[in-house]
């Protein structure tokens, strides 16, 4: 048993320190996932960290420095062209033969365009396909390093932009967000449903088949039916009170698909005109200034209008006008171009009144009829039908979004403007975010430093450290509670029980009535003064031990000894856990409690029926030898002497409740005189008598019992003393002696028993249930645990801002070394006009 203890507590420590390592990886884990397998591997190394990280923190540490380059990449930089053995975009169809090169350079994002889609095809050259991909790279990585930033403490500095939707109720906003995403997922209803912004993260996933979306703030697991996204957010919603309308506090949601682009959104309320009459009165005020917050810079505000509202009256321009005057990081997003003339649509496109940098899109985002009715429902994707419809109305009108016509339409085109517009605000952001960053690190470094002395700490290896803490001092109290400590617990409680069978057998006087003495029981009529000169065979007194003895050794030594052990073994448990760093865990101590309640009261069933067993003997037949007659004189005169002193003791307490000395003597020889018949009392004396109160003469009563017993107790630590009671054969005369040998016998019998099934099985199985339970606790249950301490708290807190804060400088490192190849690159001579555009100021000062 000692063998395999060790061998699981090796095991148990291994993964003890695996779990503590794993720790942050699993926070990491958990704001990226679902994009860790790629079609041909083409964030493996460069862009998936997290991927790595499954493989082990050091690891990670390793790989995070020395980014790798998948193979089509370094082709590129190599000059070799693409690989045709580049990644297909998963679940899309085959890429046609005269597109081969693009497929599969760029088949990546030609998924996230919604190129691959039915009568969509990839016309993008191998090299544009290619930097297309890579530009999804980094607008990934710096995606996940905003998702790291939203976990770490808010600090309005640690955040990289988004794009902000605004636009008025019914301009079609939720229509263009589903679009990008392929699936109706938004709330829908007349009852100004959207009313907490909605941060949408995108993953794309070209690989994996299955689409998902996943609440991370509420643990919800992987959704795949969109129409029970669509419910939760429509009850997060709904949840926030009419009476205020909107908040401003975000619901994440994230969805993964390999149909999406990377991209990160946030969807506000609808900006109204005029509040309904059953709505608060300030909500426009309300919307506007939640709208305000999001639209700051850095932000890119994704201003919707519907092209059968004159521009001029769009809300969503007018705020955006407001926020970015220069029009400078702001696509305006044409809805509903197919409700006006075509030549009219094509003119609002070309709007001068507001030009945007960014420009405008025009799309066409409704759902057509007959499809609704096929994928409305579930996980059925939308897009191919939305994009087929919409290609359908602008090729129907080439004279007017034809490519002679310069506008620009369609959702495809606007999700790669999106994602392009993205990548190039976030990385003209990261220096700024980059400096925050590592401010913030100088200060929680600090904090660990100087708070904490530098000593790292995670719920896990705090748990793992508490619980051997806590197994430890459980080993120190074994190794000093043994059998010594359970006969001790066992005799103490026999020797109350040998006091209370000789008070009923032999020391019995009345007190509780107010009566004279003759009318009274039997044991007044034989005095136990008369014992010692008893006849050898007055059957009355050999009568009285034999039933004594019989009632001590059928009093149900099984139970009774195994239960008191199980409680002194419960309370020694809560007290070992009051001196643990448990005692600050209500989780931990409600466990461990339970623990050793279920273990005790599972051992203690047997236990107490087998020790009944070993006792059985002794109710038929007790010999004693001189030894142990020995031993119980001795031990009942201690026994004797301590019952007297508690007698005294109480006189003393009952004497001050009464008054004093001289006031109990005065009650207590009243109660005497009345017992021996020198005086008469009419009727009960209830009301009180004597000149005495009622409550008075309830307290002589006690004080004459205690006076009695102390007397009796006196006279019985005589005779135990004297010749008569030093020898055994005497035992009818020395009751006291004959029974605590009896329970000595019994004790021992008890102690031997328990110590071998109570004490060593609980001994063994207590640590290892403990063990056990606290191993199959889940991460969050472990977090929950480790944070009921605020000191534990604040410490986990720092450390785990400190781990994220140096991960998320590690990613920006990466991502640096990536910006810098692709510096490399275009200098090489493959520089395009698309090239030229794409390079940004503001891009490697991080
Ligand atoms: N004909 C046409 N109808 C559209 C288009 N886009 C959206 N709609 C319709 O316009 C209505 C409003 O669209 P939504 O997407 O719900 O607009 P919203 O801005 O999200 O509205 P709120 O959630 O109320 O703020 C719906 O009935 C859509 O079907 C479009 O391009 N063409």
């Amino acid at each position: 048993m000692f063998a395999t203890a060790i061998i699981g507590g090796a095991a148990y420590l291994q993964y003890q320190a695996v779990q503590a390592g794993t720790y942050a990886i699993d926070i990491f884990g958990k704001v990226k996932d679902g994009a860790t397998s790629t079609a041909s591997g083409l964030w493996e190394g460069a862009n998936d960290v997290f991927a790595q990280m499954g493989r082990g923190w050091d690891k990670t540490k390793e790989d995070a420095g020395n980014v790798e380059m998948p193979q089509w990449m370094r082709d590129i930089y190599e000059g070799r062209g693409s690989s045709k053995e580049g990644g297909s975009g998963g679940g899309g169809p085959e890429p046609k033969e005269s597109n081969i090169g693009a497929a599969g350079a760029g088949a990546a994002t030609a998924a996230a365009f919604a190129m691959d889609s039915e009568g969509e095809d990839d016309t993008r050259s191998e090299d544009v396909a290619a930097r297309d991909d890579q530009m999804m790279m980094l607008t990934r990585k710096m995606i996940e390093i905003r998702s790291l930033l939203q976990t770490v403490e808010q600090a309005d500095s640690l955040t990289l932009p988004s794009i902000v939707v605004v636009g008025s109720q019914s301009s079609g906003k939720s229509s263009v967000l589903e679009a990008i995403v392929g699936h109706e997922f938004l709330p829908k209803g007349s009852n100004m449903v959207t009313r907490r912004p909605i941060e949408l993260t995108l993953v794309n996933t070209p690989k994996a088949h299955a689409e998902y979306g996943e609440f991370p703030a509420l643990g919800l697991g992987k959704i795949t039916d969109f129409t029970q996204i669509q419910k939760t957010l429509t009850d997060l919603n709904l949840a926030v009170p009419e009476k205020d309308c909107v908040s401003d506090d975000p619901i994440q949601l994230r969805i993964h698909s390999p149909n999406v682009p990377d991209l990160s959104l946030i969807d506000l309320p609808g900006y109204i005109q005029v509040e309904a009459f059953d709505q608060p009165t300030e909500l426009k005020t309300k919307i506007q200034a939640l709208c305000d917050k999001y639209i700051q810079a850095p932000n890119v505000i994704l201003a919707i209008s519907a092209a059968d509202v004159d521009l001029a009256n769009s809300t969503a321009l007018r705020a955006s006008r407001r926020a970015d005057p220069r029009g400078e990081r702001t696509i305006g997003v044409v809805t509903k171009m197919d409700l006006v003339d075509p030549v009219r649509g094509a003119q609002i496109l070309k709007d001068r009144n507001y030009p945007l940098r960014l420009g405008y899109v025009g799309v066409v985002c409704k759902i057509p009829q007959e499809s609704r009715s096929l994928f409305s429902r579930g996980s059925a994707n939308i897009l191919n039908a939305i994009t087929r419809n919409e290609s359908a109305y602008f090729n129907a009108h080439p004279e007017s979004f034809g490519e002679s016509s310069q506008v620009l339409t369609g959702t495809p085109n606007l999700r790669k403007k999106l994602m392009h517009v993205l990548e190039s605000t976030m990385s003209s952001s990261l220096a700024t975010t980059s400096e925050a960053i590592h401010h913030e690190l100088a200060e929680a470094t600090y904090e660990f430093k100087v708070q904490y002395n530098e000593r790292s700490l995670s719920a896990e290896s705090y748990l793992a450290e508490s619980l051997d803490a806590f197994k430890h001092s459980f080993k120190g109290f074994s190794d000093q509670f043994g059998r010594k400590e359970v006969r001790e617990i066992v005799k103490h409680e026999l020797d109350q029980q040998v006091l209370n069978l000789l008070a009923q057998r032999y020391w019995n006087r009345p007190v509780e009535t107010l009566q004279p003495l003759d009318k009274l029981s039997e044991s007044v009529q034989d005095p136990l003064e008369s014992l010692p000169k008893a006849d050898p065979e007055n059957p009355l007194w050999h009568l009285k031990l034999d039933a004594s003895t019989s009632t001590l050794t059928k009093l149900g030594i099984g139970r009774l000894a195994t239960t008191i052990t199980a409680q002194s073994l419960q309370s020694s448990i809560q007290s070992l856990i009051h001196n643990s760093t448990f005692s600050n865990h209500p989780f931990a101590i409600e466990a461990i409690t339970q623990a050793s309640e279920n273990i005790l009261r599972d051992l203690s069933f047997d236990t107490s029926d087998e020790l009944e067993i070993c006792v059985k003997p002794y109710k038929y037949r007790i010999e004693l030898d001189d030894n142990e007659w020995k031993r119980g004189r001795e031990n009942i005169t201690t026994v004797l002497k301590g019952e007297l002193h508690d007698c005294e003791a109480a006189t003393k307490v009952v004497e001050e409740q009464i008054g004093g000395r001289r006031k109990m003597k005065d009650v207590v020889s009243f109660i005497d005189r009345v017992r021996k018949g020198d005086v008469v009392l009419e009727g009960d004396g209830i009301g009180g008598a004597g000149g005495f109160s009622a409550a008075l003469l309830e307290k002589g009563k006690e004080a004459l019992f205690l006076r009695d017993r102390s007397d009796i107790i006196r006279m019985r630590l005589a005779a135990v003393k004297s010749r008569q009671c030093s020898d055994k054969k005497n035992k009818y005369y020395c009751p006291e002696i004959f029974l605590d040998a009896v329970a000595d016998k019994l004790t021992s019998t008890a102690d031997l028993f328990l110590d071998a099934e109570l004490l060593s099985k609980f001994y063994y199985q207590f640590p290892r249930v403990l063990e056990q339970h606290f191993r199959q606790l889940d991460d969050s249950t472990i977090e929950r645990f480790a944070r009921e301490d605020p000191k534990i708290k604040r410490h986990l807190d720092v450390v785990k801002r400190k781990e994220l804060l140096e991960h998320v400088l590690k990613e920006m490192d990466s991502l640096r070394q990536l910006e810098a190849r692709e510096k490399r690159n275009s200098s090489r001579g493959t520089q395009t006009e698309d090239d030229g555009r794409r390079r940004r100021k503001g891009w490697g000062l991080f």
